[in-house]
């Protein structure tokens, strides 16, 4: 049987017919993009706010920072979902973005003002806080992606940003904590709905990872691993 050569990684079908998401080592364009940034990812996945919220002991400030930066990454978010929209290969998947924006632009932005208002963040916090440096480097990771055009591009930030929140909120058997800020933070990412979105979109990156060419693969996993970092870095800052 003809091989490719060994030192050819590649995520394209394999010769049997049948489409293989997976690499020579049975992983995934995805798994494989996690694994070559475990070390930030588990840094962002086990932070001290991730402990934090869970216990429901965020300090009102160190959450108060947190949500109005939070809140001025979501803009620079929605209109690289509408890149993906744009540049995806298949009107399904448009769709499929297209409906997580309109959720997401609808209950999540609820979350916000009632948090606002809870912890007393002024109009102009709100509207107009000072960008902190990750946000600024994060909304900067967000229009490079959009920039490229290139669908595989888009999903690699979009994944990040969404696996991992995922991959944090998602703590079986876990007692959620009573005040709505910290609990509702939880579920909005680690509810069915979120968990089914992820996967969907793990199967796109790995789907536009095997239809790219090696160049492609490497642009897409370079704005992941700088998304991955960067997600590192918000967490660390708002204990700054
Ligand atoms: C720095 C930062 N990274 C990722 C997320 C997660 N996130 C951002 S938009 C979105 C879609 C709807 O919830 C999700 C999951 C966040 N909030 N802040």
């Amino acid at each position: 049987m003809a091989r490719r050569p060994k030192r050819m990684r590649s995520y394209s079908p394999r010769t049997s017919g049948r489409r293989s998401m997976a690499n020579h080592s049975g992983q995934t364009f995805s798994d494989a993009l996690k694994q070559a940034n475990a070390e930030n990812w588990n840094a962002a996945r086990q932070h001290r706010f991730v402990e934090e919220i869970f216990a429901g002991s965020v300090p009102a400030d160190i959450m108060r920072r947190y949500l109005t930066q939070d809140y001025q990454f979501i803009d620079g978010f929605v209109a690289l979902l509408g890149m993906a929209i744009a540049t995806a290969d298949r009107y399904e998947s448009r769709i499929r973005f297209a409906q997580f924006a309109a959720m997401i632009t609808s209950d999540e932005n609820t979350y916000f003002q009632r948090g606002f208002d809870a912890l007393g963040v002024a109009e102009a916090e709100r509207r107009q806080p000072a960008i902190a440096a990750p946000t600024a480097r994060f909304q900067a990771l967000m229009r490079e992606a959009a920039q490229t055009r290139d669908y595989a591009c888009c999903l690699a930030v979009l994944t990040v940003a969404e696996w991992l929140y995922l991959d944090w909120a998602d703590r079986p058997g876990a007692v959620l904590p009573t005040d709505f800020i910290h609990a509702e933070w939880i579920t909005l990412h680690n509810n069915d709905g979120f968990r089914a979105f992820v996967i969907w979109l793990r199967g796109e990156l790995d789907r536009a990872g095997a239809d790219a060419d090696e160049t492609g693969r490497a642009a897409a996993a370079s704005l992941f691993g700088r998304a991955v970092a960067l997600e590192r870095a918000f967490f660390d800052h708002i204990y700054l």
